[in-house]
Order: C-alpha cells, then structure tokens, then sequence
C-alpha cells in the first residue's frame, strides 16, 4: 500500500513518519527549508512516546515533483491551505485512492469532497501534539497518538481497505480507530481543540494555566458548555461527557503546550481562527443558539457577523 503524506508538518510528519519507520511506503509533501532539510538528512521525530525516530532517508517532494498514483493520502494540512492542494490530489489518486483529512475543522472533507467529485474522501481527526521544531525535525509532545478515521455517512468503499489502513497503523504504533460515527467523532476532537485554542489564544497562556482551577479553566469549560448547545442544535448524538472528555485531554497535555492556532498567531501569518472559532459563532447563529463566550473572543480576534 503506498501512503501519500500531503503537508508534512506536526501532524503529517508524526503520521507518516511512524509509517516509514514500520517499513511502509510513504512519501511525504513539505516544502521550503523543511522540505531541502528533509531531502538532505531525512526526518528526524523526537517523541515522547518513542524517543528518538530517525529516517535517514525519505521520499520526500514538493507538489510539483510528484508523478506517482497513491492508495491513501493523509491529508495534514492547515485549514487555510486546503484549497491549494486539490490539484494535487486529483493528480496523484486513482480509483480506489482513499483521502483521509485530518484537520481540526468540522468541515475539510466536505469541502475537498465537494472539490473532488469522484475521488474516495474519508472523514478523519487526530489526537497527538506536534510541531516542526526545526527543519527537518518534529517534536512530539503528548503521550497520545491517535488516528480516527471512517467513510461518510452513506458511502460505500471497500471496508477491507479501511482494516489495512487501520492495521498499518497500529503496527506503527499509531492508535488507529475505524470509525462508523465520524460525524460524532470529529465534533468531539473539534470540540476540545477548540476549546483549548480559543482559550489559549485569547489569554496567551499555556496548557499548564488552564489545567489548574481559577479564570482559564473556566473560560475552556464555559466554552465546552456552549459546544454542546451546538452539538444538540445539529443533532450530534455524543457518546461522552464532553467536559469530563475534554478535561482528561488537557491533563495529559505537558503544561508547556500551546496549540498550533497561537503558535500561528504568534507567527504572524496564516491561522485557523475562522475554522476553530468564528465556525461556532456562524453555526450559533444560523441555529439560534446563545454562545457568548465563543462570541466574545470571536469579536476579540476580528470576526464581523
Ligand atoms: N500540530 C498539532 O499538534 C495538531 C494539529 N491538528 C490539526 O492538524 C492540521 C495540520 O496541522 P499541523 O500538522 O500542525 O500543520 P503544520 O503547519 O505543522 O503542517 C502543515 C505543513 O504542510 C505544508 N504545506 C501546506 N501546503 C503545502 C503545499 N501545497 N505543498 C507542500 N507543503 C504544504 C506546510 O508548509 P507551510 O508552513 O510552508 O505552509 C506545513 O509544513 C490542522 O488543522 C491542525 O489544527 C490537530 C491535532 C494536533
Ligand atoms: C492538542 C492541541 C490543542 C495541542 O497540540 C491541538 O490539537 C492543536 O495544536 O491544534
């Protein structure tokens, strides 16, 4: 089975690199510093989970130098870039290829399904925190790894496909979960993300601040609170207490940990504010729902209704 990594940064370089390191064959998109690094010296992962991962040598290409056709694409981009890799992916599918979004948004696959009649898109998300550290490297800071993915609601695709998947993963070390409730379990995985950048984001501080009881912890639980308003208005049956879910996350989260949203913030360029918190505040609004706390940093960091 040949895996395409598309976008190999926090998330894609922790996927794929577990992969490679199993024996499979994975090629993985990057560009830039990151990308000459990697076609020089490999990828190198420094993990919590696995120590030290170093590939020495990897398939690694900018989306020009891909000709090749794919069985599985991970697709680990940020929302904002979701639009430029399309062509890409039309390119390097056949048939039977199965696109698997990972993004911390409630909507990338439809959204590249819609751009991508034909083409197999799974719905996905991920547990895990990564970031690259510097080119050619990752550091993975969490003892989670997790991988969730499954077909849309009335889809058919080959189920023996998605077990191969879900069993290169595991044998990774990658907990792999098929899912037959992705629209469940997408939500749940937004939920907390959200919840934790929104808030983080918005005082600039770290996991460790929220963790412990007081102002930060309050502002992430009211903000939880408002997603299951939202989760009820879109008749989103959950099968979790999405609090006590939520808050078992962020304890597992080293105190150090900031999301990738206010690492882009701090950045300066491209981030996710609109996928992870002015969506809520436009769903609130389309379905009537009282979110004032997710109004309140949505209008802090520039949303206009
Ligand atoms: N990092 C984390 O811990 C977690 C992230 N997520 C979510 O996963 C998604 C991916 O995040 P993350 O992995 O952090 O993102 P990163 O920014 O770390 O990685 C994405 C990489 O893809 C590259 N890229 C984008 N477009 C192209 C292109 N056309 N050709 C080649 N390379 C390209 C980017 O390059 P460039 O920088 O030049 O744009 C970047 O290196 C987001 O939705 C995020 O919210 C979910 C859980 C945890
Ligand atoms: C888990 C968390 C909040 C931290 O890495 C994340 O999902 C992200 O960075 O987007």
């Amino acid at each position: 089975m040949k895996y395409m990594i598309l976008g190999t940064g926090g998330t894609g370089g922790c996927i794929g690199g577990y992969l490679a390191a199993s024996g499979k064959d994975v090629t993985f998109i990057a560009r830039g510093q990151h990308l000459k690094a990697m076609k020089e010296n490999g990828l190198l992962i420094h993990s919590s989970l696995r120590g030290k991962i170093h590939l020495k040598k990897v398939k690694a290409f900018d989306s020009q130098e891909t000709l090749e056709k794919y069985d599985v694409i991970f697709v680990c981009v940020k929302g904002y870039s979701l639009h430029e890799i399309v062509p890409l992916i039309a390119k390097t599918s056949h048939k039977k290829t199965v696109v698997i979004p990972i993004l911390n948004t409630l909507n990338a696959s439809e959204k590249l399904q819609k751009a991508l009649p034909g083409i197999n898109v799974l719905d996905g998300c991920i547990y895990v925190s990564a970031f690259i550290s510097t080119p050619g490297e990752i550091t993975q800071g969490i003892k989670i790894f997790r991988v969730v993915f499954g077909p849309k609601e009335d889809t058919d695709i080959d189920n023996n496909l998605l077990l191969q998947i879900q069993e290169d993963l595991l044998e990774s070390g990658i907990e792999g979960i098929l899912s037959n409730n992705m629209r469940r379990d997408i939500f749940k995985k937004f939920a907390f993300t959200s919840a934790c950048a929104a808030t983080g984001a918005y005082y600039d501080v770290k996991a460790g601040e929220m963790q412990k009881e007081g102002k930060y912890n309050n502002t992430f639980l009211a903000l939880l609170k408002e997603l299951q308003l939202i989760a009820n208005a879109l008749n989103i049956q959950l099968d979790c207490d999405l609090i006590e879910e939520s808050l078992q996350i962020l304890a597992g989260l080293a105190s150090d940990t900031t999301s990738s949203l206010q690492k882009d913030m701090k950045l300066g360029g491209n981030n996710e504010k609109s996928e992870l918190i002015f969506d809520i505040v436009r769903i609130a609004e389309k379905y009537g729902v009282d979110v004032p706390y997710y109004q309140k940093i949505a209008m802090h960091f520039g949303y206009k209704n």
